[in-house]
């Protein structure tokens, strides 16, 4: 067994490297249109998609690099560095992609994830709807068999991708029997975005991360081929646990980035800015606010690293996901305050970077499972953990 370490190979340094240049040139200048207009980034996408710095997943046999989450997650906290909605949308097709990349077979594979090498395409993972967001297995779209196909009737909400995606993972019951049990009712299916009776709804308007597309989509008997269902009846939930544990990690790292972006933007300001007669970073509280960020971030970015290496090692690494999310999103959220206070009234005018980050930062407490999810998740592993010792 390897022990863990964070020191980057001369490859992955290259790779950073690469993805900073690339953030600081073109995305963190592109943010504040973004923000404004809640444009989708295309033209980034197609950038990054031509650098070769998305769908990091997707295994050498069907044209990917599969490179691993510990760079996949390094690479998204040098793009949130320079906008999460951004690294958001762009990190959202290993969301969407990692159930076939987990559970597809090798045709399935080829179709869907090949496409994604060729091209820039984007993909969704529709699980949370109007009334199930936390709790997975009490999802109610319906899939019903019908002969080869299946017939998908329900509605998703929240989709991340939703209106931009070329084909969206999809979370539905084939078993409607209500004492069946929850986790054992659920399918995931594979559906092409031009299926007719699919839907996506208006682009909501959200606090923060607006480059970013979120959408609820209608599915109205949408017929998906059986040959579209990944694994088989009932694999549902347990597909859709395990992409999570490769996507929180990199929701983690993204967080990473918007606090080191709020730290730095606050110790320039801060080393700028005069009162008293001195710059405000002579303060002893300023000082200590600066500290606190940098001893934050520093531990939220070991956080990931372990998470992401976990699963590079091929093993389960459930409990270093929940606690790097739920780490690096309230991180994130402390050192966009604190940032926004050391800024005073600058920071909260759109003239300056800081209340979007404030905006942007807010999301990583709700998605990819809520700051109490990821405690809940952490502490039934603690607890199984010592479920069979006895003190
Ligand atoms: C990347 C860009 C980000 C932007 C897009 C954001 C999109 C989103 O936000 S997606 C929606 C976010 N939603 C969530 O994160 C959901 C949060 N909820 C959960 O994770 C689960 O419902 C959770 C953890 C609360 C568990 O629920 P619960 O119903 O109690 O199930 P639980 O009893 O723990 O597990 C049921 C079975 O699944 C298994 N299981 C649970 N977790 C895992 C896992 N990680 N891996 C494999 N199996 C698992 C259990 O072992 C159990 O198996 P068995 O029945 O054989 O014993």
């Amino acid at each position: 067994m390897n022990d863990f370490s964070s020191e980057l190979t001369p490859e992955q340094l290259k790779v950073q490297q690469l993805a900073r240049q690339f953030s600081r040139s073109e995305i963190l200048p592109a943010a504040a249109h973004h923000d404004k207009t809640g444009e989708y980034p295309w033209e980034i996408i197609k950038k990054v998609h031509a650098l070769g710095l998305m769908n990091h997943h997707i295994a050498e046999e069907y044209g990917g690099s599969d490179v691993g989450s510990f760079e996949s997650a390094m690479i998204m906290e040098e793009f949130g560095y320079g906008c999460t909605g951004i690294s958001t949308a762009i990190d959202c097709n290993n969301l969407g992609q990692i159930p076939v990349v987990l559970a597809g077979n090798h045709e399935q594979k080829k179709k869907y994830l090949g496409r994604m090498i060729d091209e820039p395409l984007m993909c969704a993972y529709c699980v949370t709807e109007p009334g199930a967001g936390s709790d997975v297995a009490s999802i109610q779209t319906k899939a019903e068999k019908k002969g080869d196909d299946y017939v998908l009737n329900g509605q998703k909400m929240w989709i991340t991708n939703g209106g931009h995606a070329n084909w969206y993972f999809v979370l539905a019951r084939t078993n409607p029997d209500p004492k069946a049990p929850p986790h054992q009712s659920l399918t995931g299916f594979i559906v092409d975005r031009h299926t007719p009776g699919l839907t996506p709804g208006r682009k909501e308007i959200n606090l923060g991360q607006r480059a970013s597309d979120t959408r609820g989509i209608t599915f109205e008997d949408v017929l998906v081929p059986k040959e579209n269902v990944l694994i088989g009846e009932g694999a549902g939930f347990k597909i859709a646990m395990g992409a999570f544990d490769r996507t929180r990690p990199t929701v983690a790292s993204g967080a990473v980035g918007l606090a080191q972006r709020a730290l730095d933007e606050a110790t320039q300001y801060a080393t700028r800015r005069y009162t008293f007669g001195v710059p405000i970073v002579k303060h002893q509280l300023i000082m200590g606010m600066l500290a606190e960020m940098a001893m934050n971030i520093e531990l939220s970015r070991l956080a990931w690293m372990r998470a992401a290496w976990e699963t590079d090692q091929r093993r389960r690494n459930t409990y270093y996901a929940s606690i790097a999310k739920a780490m690096a999103a309230d991180v994130a959220n402390k050192c966009a305050t604190d940032a926004l206070q050391i800024f005073g009234g600058n920071g909260y005018n759109t003239e300056y970077p800081i209340e979007k980050l404030m905006r942007d930062a807010k999301i990583y407490q709700i998605f990819e499972g809520t700051a109490q999810i990821q405690r809940l998740i952490i502490a039934r592993e603690l607890t199984a953990r010592f479920a069979n010792l006895s003190l």
